[in-house]
């Protein structure tokens, strides 16, 4: 990338202790506005999350991904319909090539709603679903994490559901937040997470549209980029290719190590560098979030730069926020005011995948989720839905 001396824009940080301050308040709500209608990303401080419970977290990283071989292979994401577990180095690609990263994937512990048709037909379930409704597939996303063993890491699910619980609640004050820069009711989207709004709105239109949802999964991944081996030139310094998220609503990134590497790609097509800042997370939003704007606010493109040879290993921990998977991205935009539609600027970055949420047939947003699990771990797709589901979803 070059700068030509060119100041280096940055990314705006937000301090949410302007909340509770009315003098402080309205400039916050117009930083917010700001960057989602501009960048799409975003930095939150004083996000009111102790220390303490993201430490106990990140603490384990190491120890985590220390475990001998044979126990992280034991949580492969192959065990798991839900698409849950651990990737070896380089297991996954971005744009054809291969990610230098180390991963778990992760969620909100959830039991199986959708009971498992391979228990009776050893891993082939197009018996079971053939010329089924797939659509309803979707609801064997929902399900329960593989854990490593309490002796092996003492104290990690726990930490790690603390975490999750956190973030949680902390992703649904910023929607309120959000709400309020969009000047709608505060609690419009609350349904959506399964909770009660928290202010009667007085909006009938909203009201009657209300309908009820089970409370979504959260999704997030332990990641670990380690320095790049020094023989792996030919691979280069991919962590992770450019791409927007699509697995939630809105990101809340976690960097826990001061070694930098995520970019964020500007309007103007150059990579601003999204530098840990101690004590704060990164937000960004997903492809949902730009289909249900009507791309007002994008879902920005981004990449991991992995540590050269002589850097210290990065970790990470991206918060996708999930959304109800039988929710419709017509029925999300219902809640979208004109107003707010009205602020769509162009649209950068790669193919913009938003598309994928305007085709009909994957309207459900658990159909664009199953085909974006599918389509990044197709063997997971094969050993649990079978070849047919398989051919669905990535033809
Ligand atoms: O590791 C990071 O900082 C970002 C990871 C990321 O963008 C992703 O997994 O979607
Ligand atoms: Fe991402």
């Amino acid at each position: 990338m070059e700068h030509n001396g060119t100041p280096q824009p940055s990314l705006p940080v937000l301090d949410l202790t302007s909340v509770s301050n009315p003098n402080k308040k309205p400039i916050l709500l117009e930083q917010l506005r700001s960057a989602l209608f501009d960048i799409g990303f975003l930095y939150i401080k004083n996000h009111g999350i102790p220390q303490q419970t993201i430490g106990n977290l990140t603490n384990l990283l190491p120890a985590l991904f220390d475990l001998p071989e044979e126990e992280r292979a034991a949580m492969s994401k192959l065990n798991s319909p839900h698409f849950l577990g651990y990737s070896g180095f380089a297991e996954e690609t971005t744009l054809g090539k291969q990610d230098l990263r180390e991963q778990f994937d992760m969620a909100t512990e959830l039991p199986v709603v959708l009971q498992d048709p391979s228990t009776s037909t050893n891993g082939d379930v197009t018996q079971a679903y053939h010329s089924r409704d797939f659509t309803k597939l979707y609801w064997r996303l929902r399900g329960p994490n593989q854990w490593p063993s309490e002796s092996s890491l003492p104290g990690f699910r726990k930490a790690f559901t603390d975490y999750h619980d956190a973030v949680q609640e902390l992703s649904y004050r910023f929607v309120h937040l959000i709400e309020e820069a969009f000047s709608i009711p505060i609690g419009t989207f609350d349904h959506f997470f399964g909770l009660q709004p928290s202010t009667p709105t007085t909006n009938d239109a909203t009201r009657t549209k209300s309908r009820t949802f089970l409370p979504p999964q959260h999704r997030l991944k332990l990641l670990k980029y380690p320095p790049a081996p020094p023989d792996t030139a030919a691979s280069g310094n991919q962590g992770v290719g450019a791409h927007k998220d699509s697995s939630g609503w809105l990101t809340f990134l976690y960097q826990p190590s001061p070694e930098p590497g995520l970019e964020v790609l500007s309007s103007t097509s150059t990579w601003i560098p999204a530098t840990p800042i101690a004590g704060t997370f990164v937000v960004n939003f997903g492809n949902a979030f730009e289909a249900a704007t009507a791309g007002a606010v994008k879902a920005t493109t981004h990449r991991v730069v992995a540590p050269g040879p002589a850097s210290p290993t990065r970790y990470s921990i991206p918060f996708f926020q999930g959304l109800p998977l039988d929710m419709t991205v017509s029925e999300v935009q219902s809640y979208i005011p004109e107003h707010v539609r009205q602020m769509r600027g162009s649209v950068t970055g790669v193919e913009s995948e938003a598309q994928t949420f305007l085709d009909p047939r994957w309207d459900e947003l658990g159909e664009s989720q199953l085909r974006k699990w599918i389509r990044s771990h197709r063997d997971v797709g094969v050993k649990w839905y079978g070849e047919e589901v398989v051919e669905y979803y990535t033809s």
